[in-house]
Formats: C-alpha cells, structure tokens, sequence
C-alpha cells in the first residue's frame, strides 16, 4: 500500500502543550556585597531602555565612575534589609509563584505551569525559556510583576523575551500582560491592605502613596507610565473612600542629574511634617513586592526624613506580597490572559489536564 504521509523526522515535537506561565520582576543581586552588586548593576544599568543617554556618552560614566562608586554604597543598604533566604525581592517573588501554582492547581489547573525570572541577574528570561522549551512548553504567558507600564520596566522584559527567542526555529506561542494598574483585584487588595493597616493602627493624617519615579523627559515622549501611576492612585482612594486632601501620590528613588517625576518623596515628606502633619502612611502601590526601594528607601530612610522634621507617626504599609487576595487576584489575571489555552472545563474540572504529544498518538 502506497503511504502518502512521511513519518516526521523528529517525532517528539509537541503540537500542543500545557501552558506555562512567567512571573517577571526586575532582578536583584545576589548577595548584599559590593562584589556581586557590580555585574547586577552593570547589567542593569547598561539597558538602553533604562539609561537613555547615547551610549557613548553613558557607557564611560557608567563604567569609570558609577560602577566603582554605587555597588559598595548599595551593597550597604541591602545588607539593612537582607533576609535568611535572600534579597526581599527575591524571595517574595519566589513564594509568589509558589503561592500561584497552587491557587491555580487547588482550581483544577495544575497542569499549567508556574516558574519566575528575573530582567537582570538569574534566574534569567533566556534561561527560563529555555528550561520551557526543553519541557516541551510550547505556550507561555509572560507576566511582568509591574502593575503600571513603563518602557524602562515592561518593555525592557519583552525586550529581552524577544531577544531570548532570535535564534530559536520553532517559536512558541507567546502572550504578554502589558499592564494591570487598573485590575480590580489589584485594587481590591491594595485597598483591604490599607483598611487592615488603619483597622490595627488607626488612621493617619495622610495616605501617601508613592510610585518609583521615572526621567521626566520620557512622558513627553509618549511613556504612559505616569497617568497609570495616577489612575492606580485615584482606584484606591476611591475604593477607601478617602477625600482627595488626605491623600497625597509622589514618586521616588531618583537616579542621577535629569528632572524625574514629581512631586518627589522625600522632600514632599520633609514639607508635609514641616508645615505641620503629624502622622503619614505610606504606601507604594507601584511594587508588588517589597524590595530595597521600599524596605530601605521608604521604611528607613524617609521615615528617618519625616520624623527629624517634626512628624510624630510615619506607617509604612507593606507591599502585596503573599496577601491571599492578592495571589488570587493574580490567578484570576492569568486565567483571563490565558483563554483558549487552558483545557476545556475551565474552574471547576479538577481533572489533571491532558497533555497530547505528536509521540503519543
Ligand atoms: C516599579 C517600577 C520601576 C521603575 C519604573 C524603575 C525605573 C528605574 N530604576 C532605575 C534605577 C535603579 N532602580 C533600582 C532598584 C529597583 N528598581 C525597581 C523598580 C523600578 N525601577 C525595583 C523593584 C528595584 C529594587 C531591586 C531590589 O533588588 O530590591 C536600582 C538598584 C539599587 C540601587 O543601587 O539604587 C537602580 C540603580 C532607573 C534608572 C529607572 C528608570 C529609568
Ligand atoms: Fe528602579
Ligand atoms: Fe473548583
């Protein structure tokens, strides 16, 4: 009998696979020493999506004066912060994932995969990928762990997925969540995060909420990032109830000579105890995970700055982190971003999903 169809040359190529899913965050360094601070920041600071200054100009700087300044001061304020099992912002975005896989595996979707990566340092996009490919994922869902979108941040880690994939033959299918800052899970835990703070400690003068900051030049140049940033703000009030003369939104962390976003932290602290307010809380909706901006810049350094001004109570109120709204919200994010890829029965079918290889048919 004649055969009209060529078996394939490499039968274990799958048509079809679970889907898998990446929490990104920005990256951390590895150990709170100058020494392993330098290649993080190099890497980091080489991204031309976060330094936009011509590379000729910045490269030199970078290299002959920043890298053998900042990693030793920096490298100090970790260690303020350092956890038994590593930088914050590691370790929370590890139990993250952890917690996700299994709010997605209690809801009947086990076979969906959950890793994270990091933009800089490990474990890396390309690296990730990679493990995925050889697992024979073939669908992933790329989920950068900022709410509000930003060229420096979110597109910087498509960036890099892209670059991962220059060389690969077979793609996989890639989806890609752009931004989540008006998620109304999101919202909803960042407001109970608050109402549980003011429910334990009382409610204080202001609400602050501050966003890290970006160059001010990039707004003009179409970046969304600060009207998100505003959106996310005025979500929350709304959903506290809380009068616009209560709250105040800022942004922080500053780096180097360019006007970033304003108003800044610090200083908008330093006034508002200076002209009288006497207790803040603050909070920085634009981290869902807390790290050395928020552990050390805010809970340290600005409640330092307040309270030398004359503030009396300065409340600093974590991140998202594992809050269980929280990661059920995040479930929930993914869920919709993953339609049409996850098996039929959806929610309540707790069968294990099938996964159909070209090998086992
Ligand atoms: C949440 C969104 C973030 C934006 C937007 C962002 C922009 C941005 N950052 C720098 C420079 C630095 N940021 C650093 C730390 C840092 N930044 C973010 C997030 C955003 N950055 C996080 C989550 C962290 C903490 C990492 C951790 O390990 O805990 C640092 C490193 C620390 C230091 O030496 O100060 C630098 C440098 C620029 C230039 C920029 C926008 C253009
Ligand atoms: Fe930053
Ligand atoms: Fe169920």
């Amino acid at each position: 009998m004649a055969r009209y169809w060529p078996e394939p040359a490499s039968p274990t190529v799958r048509s079809q696979s679970a889907p898998a899913l990446v929490l990104v965050n920005l990256g951390t360094p590895t150990a709170p020493t100058a020494a392993a601070l330098r290649p993080y920041l190099k890497q980091f600071l080489s991204d031309p999506r976060v330094v936009e200054i011509p590379r000729a100009v910045w490269l030199p700087i970078l290299n002959g004066i920043i890298l053998n300044t900042r990693p030793a001061k920096s490298a100090a304020k970790y260690a303020s912060i350092w956890m038994d099992e590593g930088s914050p912002l590691k370790v929370h975005t590890e139990r993250q994932a952890k917690l996700l896989a299994g709010y997605l595996g209690a809801s009947g979707h086990g076979a969906l995969r959950v890793v994270w990566a990091m933009r800089y340092g490990a474990p890396s996009i390309p690296d990730t990928l990679n493990a995925l490919k050889a697992q024979g994922y073939s669908r992933i869902l790329i989920v950068p762990m900022y709410p509000q979108y930003a060229a420096s941040t979110t597109a910087s880690v498509m960036d890099e997925v892209a670059r991962s994939l220059l060389h690969w033959r077979n793609l996989p299918e890639i989806r890609f969540i752009r931004d989540f800052h008006a998620d109304q899970a999101y919202i909803a835990s960042l407001a109970a995060s608050v109402r549980e703070h003011w429910a334990k400690n009382g409610q204080a003068d202001r609400l602050l909420m501050s966003f890290h900051g970006i160059p001010k030049r990039s707004i003009g140049l179409g970046d969304p990032y600060q009207g998100e940033c505003l959106a996310t703000a005025r979500l929350v009030a709304q959903a506290l109830g809380l009068a616009e003369e209560r709250l105040q939104v800022t942004f922080q962390s500053r780096f180097g000579k360019a006007e970033w976003l304003r108003p800044y932290t610090q200083p908008t602290l330093e006034t508002l105890a200076r002209e009288g307010v006497r207790s803040v809380d603050v909070m920085c909706p634009g981290f869902v995970a807390d790290c050395l901006e928020t552990l050390e810049e805010i809970a340290m350094e600005c409640r330092e700055a307040f309270l030398s001004n004359g503030g009396q109570a300065f409340n600093y109120i974590p991140c998202l982190n594992e809050r269980n709204d929280w990661i059920a919200g995040l479930k929930t994010l993914a869920l919709k971003h993953l339609d049409g890829w996850l098996p039929a029965g959806g929610e309540h079918s707790h069968a294990p999903a099938p996964r159909t290889t070209d090998a086992e048919r």
